[in-house]
């Protein structure tokens, strides 16, 4: 029995050999969302996974959501919040608590999360260093102009702060925070805001983890989900998703059509799903590719 044990431990370390090789000194955004930061065990898992990927010589780097956790804080507030196309309407009341959640609740939570394991983990905002542009989002919902409020869209990044932190071995862990030109400060959904990150750093994957398997074919009508897909292909898609899945497909279109080589979606509910995503050879949840 033992030995059985021992060489299905083996097998499983051997089976990460090849991985281990191709992903050494590639750099990984991984967007932690708010839906998969649930029980203790798993985000101490999320947090053992991005450990794990640092010291088997990848470059990961966090950006995370909070949207469950804002949306609480609004209720015990009492100020009201709603979404349109998967975004947070945004008054200048709502802005000053998602700032407050994000970058003073859920970004230490997770910094520390990630610390248990060493000095690793450094929190910044999309505010920090310049490290997020943004300028006020023009939503069109069926083709007619809607104001969300202080929501931005990314026009520039710049990586510097988080490569510096990552050349020294640092995780960045950053929060979706965007600064205007207008001086201004913006709510950018962290989806987009991993992204765009990717696209700056020349990532060699975008993972985002949520709270479904991947993306379902039929939602909410069936839940099979779709192992891959092309970029034409999602462009296709995007128009028939809803809610969250919105942003989250439209952030994986924009990583592979900005270069990033792969861009996954996984379900975060499943424990050590990063490292069953890198380092086995099925892969979990959805693959997006770029065109051929
Ligand atoms: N086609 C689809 N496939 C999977 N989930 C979908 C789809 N369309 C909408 N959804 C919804 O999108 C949600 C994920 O988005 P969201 O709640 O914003 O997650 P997160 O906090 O991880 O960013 C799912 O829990 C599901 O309810
Ligand atoms: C504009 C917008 O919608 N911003 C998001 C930012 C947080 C986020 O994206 O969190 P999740 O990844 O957990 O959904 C919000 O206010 O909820």
């Amino acid at each position: 029995m033992r030995a059985n044990g021992a060489h299905a431990k083996a097998g499983t370390l051997i089976e990460a050999l090849p991985w281990l090789t191709r992903f050494h000194g590639a750099t990984v955004v991984v967007k932690y969302g708010g839906n998969a930061m649930t029980e203790d065990a798993l985000k101490a898992g999320f947090a053992e996974d991005i450990v794990f990927l640092r010291h088997a010589g990848l470059r990961p780097v966090v950006v995370h959501g909070g949207g469950p956790q804002i949306s609480e804080h609004l209720d015990r507030l009492g100020i009201e919040s709603t979404f349109t196309a998967g975004l947070r309407v945004t008054t200048p009341e709502a802005m000053q608590v998602v700032r407050m959640v994000l970058v003073g609740q859920v970004n230490r939570d997770v910094v520390g999360l990630i610390n248990r394991h060493g000095p690793f983990a450094v929190g910044l905002s999309g505010e920090d260093a310049h490290l997020f542009t943004a300028e006020r989002k023009h939503a069109v919902v069926d083709g007619e102009p809607v104001d969300i409020g202080q929501v931005g869209d990314i026009v520039r990044v710049e990586p510097g702060a988080v490569l510096a932190l990552i050349d020294d071995g640092r995780v960045p862990v950053v929060s979706s925070i965007a600064r205007g030109e207008d001086g201004q400060v913006y709510n950018v959904n962290a989806d987009t805001a991993a992204a765009a990150l990717a696209v700056a750093l020349g990532a060699h994957k975008l993972i985002v983890l949520t709270d479904v398997e991947g993306l379902y074919a039929n939602w909410p009508d069936d839940t099979d989900v779709i192992d891959q897909l092309g970029a034409a292909e999602l462009e296709d898609l995007i128009p028939t998703l809803s809610s969250g899945m919105v942003p989250k497909m439209e952030a994986c279109l924009t990583a592979v059509r900005g270069g990033v080589p792969q861009a996954h979606v996984l379900d975060g509910r499943v424990p050590h799903a990063l490292l069953l995503e890198i380092f086995t050879d099925e892969g979990i949840g959805t693959m997006v590719m770029p065109d051929e």
